[in-house]
């Protein structure tokens, strides 16, 4: 018998599928190319929930959502989703500077347009300059940049001539810039991270971040101070916190966070040790490295070898060593 081998097949069943959102040409794609492995098979998801459920289902190996935005805040269906079912874990962060153009099918001008479709984040970013320059528009809510720029190429949108996406998208649905450069804060980055099933921890790179989600005894006095106090009595520096209610009834919230250090370092177990004493709800979501690839600063006493000379000086004391 003879086997032809195309090379096909095994790149077929080879390349790892990684979900992202969805369709072609967002900035979550743009994100994702800049850490997934060349012959990566790309899996469009239609909104971030999904993205992130074919990862639990096993469906695909990694997925990549926004996570950030320098203007807007956390990414919501992002940080919540996290929480929701099956734990997954962050194992990268990536940003991409956010400029967008306005687009339309080749011919509209910009006093044809009375209706603009995007990403709600991105509404966000040019609401300024929309108000400015065609102040009577209205918004039509997109799932993404990209999909109201297909829907529009395709001739299937309703209620707008025009999106806000990346230039990228706008070549590759054959759409036509109307306005280039539109940002209010043309500084705006986006932060995306990569997402995988959880597995053994790696090793700290000494410049890493952590993130988790904490929830807080309800109707406890000093229950935020308390949490803060585990993170500050080890010296550790929080670079995110973001309150989000948990859903069941009002006032109650569970806090979003990004500390500097990684879970295998000691100061960071002590500060996880805390809160898991007093703390209802303690979800570890990721140790990976820091996009700006800054080493984290260890405060006098706060390093592993603090750490472990403190315990076994413990020890001593526990054998009459020490006294
Ligand atoms: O819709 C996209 O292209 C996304 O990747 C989500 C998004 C939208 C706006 C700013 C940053 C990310």
């Amino acid at each position: 018998m003879v086997t032809v081998d195309t090379g096909y097949a095994e790149s077929m069943t080879d390349a790892p599928l990684w979900s992202f959102l969805g369709p072609a040409g967002t900035f979550t794609e743009m994100a994702l190319r800049q850490v997934a492995p060349l012959n990566v098979e790309l899996d469009p998801c239609q909104d971030v929930p999904t993205a992130l459920d074919r990862v639990r289902s096993r469906a695909a190996e990694a997925a990549v959502v926004p996570m950030e935005n320098s203007v807007e805040g956390g990414v919501n269906a992002t940080l919540d989703n996290l929480v929701a079912s099956t734990p997954l874990v962050i194992t990268a962060e990536m940003a991409v500077p956010i400029t967008f153009v306005l687009a339309g099918r080749p011919g509209t001008r910009l006093e044809d347009v009375t209706g603009i479709s995007t990403h709600p984040h991105a509404w966000a970013q040019c609401r300024g300059w929309v108000h400015h320059n065609l102040p009577e528009a209205r918004y039509v809510a997109g799932t993404s940049t990209s999909a109201p720029a297909q829907a529009l190429a395709n001739g299937e949108e309703a209620g707008y001539q025009a999106v806000l996406c990346n230039a990228l998208a706008a070549q590759t649905y054959g759409l036509e810039v109307i306005a280039g450069g539109v940002a209010d804060n043309p500084d705006a980055v986006t932060r995306f991270v990569k997402v995988t099933r959880p597995g053994r921890v790696g090793e700290p790179s000494g410049a890493d971040k952590t993130t988790l989600m904490v929830q807080l005894p309800h109707n406890h006095s000093g229950a935020l101070l308390n949490m803060l106090e585990q993170f500050s009595a080890r010296g550790v520096n929080l670079s995110r916190i973001e309150s989000r209610p948990v859903g069941d009834s009002l006032g109650r919230y569970r806090f979003s966070l990004d500390i500097e250090g990684h879970v295998r370092e000691e100061r960071v177990q002590a500060a996880f040790i805390g809160l898991h004493r007093t703390c209802p709800m303690v979800r570890f979501l990721g140790s990976y490295p820091r996009l700006d690839a800054r080493p984290v600063t260890v405060l006098a006493g706060t390093s592993d070898k603090d750490f472990v000379v403190a315990r076994s000086w413990v020890a001593d004391v526990l054998e009459g060593r020490a006294l």
